[in-house]
């Protein structure tokens, strides 16, 4: 099978060689061509170039992109979005003057999903997250990071991540499964943090690595959490285990996680909304991507990560989701590209390298995926005519996506 994409007005994100992540003034910079072809094999990449270079106009499929803009999906590094229910009434909650710290002490916030989610079956659990997913891929989202930690049991915790790897099985999009078992204390072990400890080391991350249910693990290190010493035995327990940190750090308070996870080799930290000179400084010269998750700040009304700050220290910035139903119920990545540039002052040529090719990286999967690139996945966005990509991240809310293909077919 074979499809051609004619006549595109830019097509985005060009790289003849494959580049795994770009910092800081790098992200300037977007190659494009304008008036250009894409050729897709199966569900590959093979060819592209400009309209006057294309000899020939054989596929089995030709698509005409006459004023579009043409470019790889969002990569959404991290998201939370196999969940039970919904937490509406805590967003009502907090219109009335409570925090999300305020909720999560009366025993709301991520415990109230985790007991959502004991009480869901395996299927049913399963039929809500794909509703969510198969929304999500039609806004143009082609890979996923997909965190379980709404469970807090071992029976819940490998539910959810079986539902991950149903979903990588029956889908086209490229899914990462991470064990965030460390989300939060469960009410089990209310004063007995270092028996949740040993029940996550001795008992989930084995079972998790027999059936191999993950890629990564993630600690959400905070006040009132995971403090360094828990986050630290966690990631030294699932590295045992083969897995590679991503962590949950700095969403309110700033104390060493950052140059903890870069001490054990985290692939991203993820938050950085509350952000210090020496977390800068941990950053440099690693190789940890920083992830900023601008609809998390937009909804809680908290900080948006200083993205300044670390792109012009020369550091990696990719841009996610985390969509989950407490503190960002949306994974819609055009949105958190308008939100980067409208907030956070992030350029188009920055926002888009940061939702495709970094947040790639984050996933560990810019070999295959996140641009432009001869052998590369067929992961293509088809936008409605635009004038211009900058219309992308300026015309926020409004839907630009005409065609999503994933995998070489359109979805
Ligand atoms: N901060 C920790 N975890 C999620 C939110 C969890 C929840 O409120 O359900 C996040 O990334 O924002
Ligand atoms: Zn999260």
């Amino acid at each position: 099978m074979t499809t051609l994409i004619t006549n595109i007005k830019e097509l985005l994100q060009v790289r003849d060689t494959n580049v795994l992540k770009l910092s800081g003034e790098e992200m300037k910079t977007l190659p494009t061509i304008k008036n250009a072809f894409l050729l897709i094999k199966h569900d590959t990449i093979v060819e592209y170039g400009k309209m006057e270079e294309l000899t020939s106009l054989e596929a089995d499929q030709v698509i005409d992109a006459t004023g579009k803009i043409v470019l790889p999906t969002w990569c959404d590094s991290h998201t939370h979005i196999v969940y039970a229910g919904n937490r509406e009434q805590e967003f009502v909650d907090r219109i009335n003057g409570l925090s999300y710290e305020d909720i999560a002490n009366r025993g709301g916030g991520i415990l109230n999903s985790a007991e959502k989610l004991q009480n869901t079956s395996e299927d049913e659990l399963y039929e809500q997250s794909i509703h969510r997913l198969k929304h999500v891929m039609k806004l143009g989202t082609g890979a996923i990071e997909i965190k379980s930690g709404y469970g807090l049991t071992t029976d819940s915790e490998l539910k959810m991540l079986r539902v991950i790897k149903r979903i990588k099985k029956e889908f086209p999009v490229k899914v990462k499964a991470t064990f965030l078992g460390a989300h939060a204390l469960p009410k089990a072990y209310k004063e007995d943090k270092k028996g949740y400890l040993d029940l996550m080391i001795n008992e989930m991350l084995p079972k998790i690595k027999e059936e191999n249910l993950a890629h990564y693990v993630d600690v959400f290190c905070e006040k009132g959490y995971f403090d360094l010493e828990d986050t630290e035995r966690i990631i030294e327990a699932g590295k045992k285990h083969g897995l590679t940190p991503k962590i949950h750090v700095n969403q309110f308070n700033a104390f060493g996680g950052i140059a903890l996870s870069v001490k054990h080799g985290a692939l991203s930290v993820d938050h950085l909304e509350e952000l210090k000179d020496e977390d800068i400084e941990a950053l440099k010269g690693s190789k940890t991507i920083a992830v900023a998750l601008p609809s998390c700040s937009y909804f809680l009304s908290i900080p948006y990560t200083p993205a300044r700050k670390i792109i012009d220290a020369g550091l990696p910035l990719a841009l996610a989701t985390d969509y989950n139903p407490g503190s960002t119920p949306s994974g819609n990545m055009n949105f958190v590209v308008s939100t980067a540039c409208i907030k956070m002052k992030m350029t188009p040529e920055e926002a888009i390298n940061a939702a495709t090719i970094n947040g790639a990286y984050a996933m560990g999967i810019s070999n295959e995926y996140g641009s432009i690139t001869r052998g590369k996945k067929a992961n293509i966005i088809i936008t409605k005519p635009v004038p211009s990509y900058n219309y992308l991240p300026y015309s926020f809310g409004e839907n630009n996506i005409e065609t999503v293909i994933i995998n070489g077919e359109v979805i």
